[in-house]
């Protein structure tokens, strides 16, 4: 089965409902999703090896912490290099998402992190481009190097229409991507 991984970690559920609209566009057009995270503490299955390394292709999102991945993701990387060595995520594409409380909190260089060891696998990274009218209307999240949400002082995990519509996009993008390449 080929398949797009949506992994994400999320602790008050930003991240998750970006995961989850990036998810429903990529299944809208026609490719099927399996949504994994980083740890126990929710609803979604823990990811594994093999889940990563049969996709064909990788949504990667984050909370900002201080300006990069939180922990679980970066701790889930580490054990991916058996992966790495073998080769085995060359070439797919890939796109990485996060949310953070402020606007110039951070979030663009979480964004950088995050495709980091995506790069080092060799994957294909995609970001956002400015045909998405999304990314130059939005006042909120948004950035051209990834879907991103901002959830404000009081921590909302609500998603404005922009914010939405860049998920969307970076699905739907994944998915012709995926049905491309194969
Ligand atoms: C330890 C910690 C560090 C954080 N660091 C940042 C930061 O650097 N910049 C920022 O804007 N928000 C920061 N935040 C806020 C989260 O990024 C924000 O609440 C995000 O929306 C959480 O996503 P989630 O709901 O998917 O867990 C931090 C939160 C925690 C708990």
């Amino acid at each position: 089965m080929s398949y797009l991984l949506v992994l994400y970690h999320s602790r008050t559920d930003s991240v998750k409902n970006m995961a989850y609209e990036i998810s429903d566009a990529a299944q809208h057009a026609g490719i099927d999703v399996k949504i994994r995270c980083f740890s126990d503490d929710s609803d979604d299955l823990v990811v594994t090896i093999d889940d990563l390394k049969n996709c064909a292709g990788l949504a990667f999102g984050s909370p900002t912490r201080f300006g990069m991945m939180a922990s679980p993701a970066k701790q889930f990387w580490e054990t991916t290099s058996d992966l790495w060595l073998a080769g085995q995520l060359i070439d797919k594409p890939a796109a990485v998402f996060t949310s953070s409380s402020s606007q110039h909190g951070g979030n663009e260089s979480t964004l950088l992190s995050m495709a980091l060891p995506l790069l080092h696998h060799g994957m294909l990274l995609c970001g956002v481009p400015y045909d998405v009218p999304a990314l130059s209307a939005t006042q909120t999240g948004g950035t051209p190097y990834g879907a991103s949400h901002v959830s404000g002082l009081t921590n909302s995990s609500n998603l404005s229409q922009d914010e939405i519509a860049i998920c969307q996009s970076v699905g739907n993008r994944l998915a012709k991507l995926i049905k491309q390449l194969q």
